[in-house]
């Protein structure tokens, strides 16, 4: 015992240690809070916060510990961001429980717009569905850039698909919710028909090479098993193979692509709703740098990580059921780097303002790892 009771004071001592570093690192991170609000940054800068996650492995000696030293950077930059935004303004904010603290805005006038793919997209569509036609709109190669560009200020909302009713989950999508601190403010369910397109002169029978997004040819898999000696090169998303079918101008090549496209490129449809499913559906997100609350919202978006104990997703679950509150959606990622370690991504019905969901959240953080809300819409 006496051993166990020395090495118990030399962790006192670090932990005193680690205690008086924390709060120096804190103070130093109100004096860049100071500046930044001179300059007009953002609170969140997230090449920092990579450099400081390098820095710090740099500084191990025991490369094993990786993972652990990179979890608790991010926590406490975390807590260091959270410290700064309530001293940035207060009124800004929503705290939940003792320590999410979520920064709260007012749906904005006039907008700048994301969306991944080429004009004519189901993205594009989906932006017009929701926002209509009047606002500035930007499209990006990747849905990275999408989120990329909400970060950097450069567009005020993004419009991603986060869903298909016949092939599930958009996994990129789900993770970049996770990597960075943006919300969804709202949604848009899309119906998504896949028409066969070329130029003139084609027909079926002309065809040789399909261009289209993954999606597409899993989403029209019966319809090219009717074809098996058609090459499928997939291509960036639907609507950029529609363009390109155009610009190679060959009766050999057909995209995949919607009846928009087929329009805006000038191409012909040579087979209609080619989808496996008549019952098609794409439901897409609208992202946005604050939570936008009002009456109305009434789903809530959320991600968590479980211990690895028995029955520990069952308990999380049945937090939500306790308080009354209706789960409506659940998926999981796996956790990069832990094998069979998974994030949980759960949308339940309810508002944020209304205090039995803020009691259900607070119980259920004192349950799970890492709880992060992405948004009441
Ligand atoms: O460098 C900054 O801008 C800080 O405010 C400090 C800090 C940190 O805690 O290291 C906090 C938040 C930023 O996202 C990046 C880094």
């Amino acid at each position: 015992m006496e051993r166990l009771d020395q090495i118990r004071a030399e962790i006192d001592q670090y932990d005193q240690q680690i205690v008086e570093y924390f709060e120096k690192r804190i103070k130093k991170a109100l004096e860049a809070l100071e500046i930044k609000q001179e300059l007009g940054l953002p609170i969140l800068q997230q090449d920092r916060e990579q450099l400081v996650l390098d820095k710090v492995v740099r500084h191990l000696q025991d490369k094993e510990l990786t993972q652990e030293i990179q979890e608790l950077y991010r926590i406490i930059m975390k807590l260091s961001r959270q410290i700064q935004a309530k001293k940035w303004n207060l009124s800004d904010l929503l705290l939940i429980g003792e320590s999410i603290l979520l920064p709260i805005g007012e749906p904005l006038s006039k907008k700048t717009i994301a969306f991944q793919g080429e004009p004519g997209a189901f993205g594009h569509q989906a932006l017009k569905k929701y926002f209509g036609n009047k606002e500035t709109v930007l499209h990006f190669e990747k849905f990275e850039d999408v989120f990329k560009a909400l970060v950097e200020g450069n567009a005020d909302y993004g419009v991603l698909p986060i869903e298909n009713s016949s092939t599930g989950g958009i996994h990129e999508v789900y993770d970049l919710l996770l990597k960075y601190d943006l919300y969804i403010v709202g949604e848009e369910i899309l119906p998504i028909e896949h028409h066969l397109l070329s130029v003139e002169g084609a027909t079926e029978e002309s065809i040789v090479e399909v261009y289209s997004h993954i999606q597409g040819f899993r989403q029209c898999k019966s319809f090219l098993d009717q074809h098996p000696d058609w090459k499928l090169i997939t291509y960036d998303n639907t609507a950029a193979s529609a363009k390109l079918i155009k610009e190679l101008n060959e009766t050999s090549k057909a995209a995949i692509a919607s009846k928009e496209a087929a329009e805006l490129y000038g191409l012909k449809v040579l087979k209609n709703n080619i989808q496996t499913n008549q019952e098609n559906w794409t439901r897409f997100i609208i992202v946005g740098r604050k939570v936008e609350l009002s009456e109305e919202s009434k789903k809530i978006s959320l991600i968590y990580s479980l211990r690895h104990n028995v029955g520990s997703l069952y308990d999380s679950l049945g937090i939500f059921t306790k308080h009354g509150i209706n789960l409506v959606k659940l998926e999981s990622r796996p956790i990069p780097n832990q094998p069979w370690k998974y994030h949980f991504y759960v949308d339940v019905e309810g508002n944020l303002l209304d205090k039995q969901i803020q009691r259900a959240i607070e119980e259920l953080q004192e349950n799970i790892i890492n709880l992060k809300i992405i948004g009441n819409y």
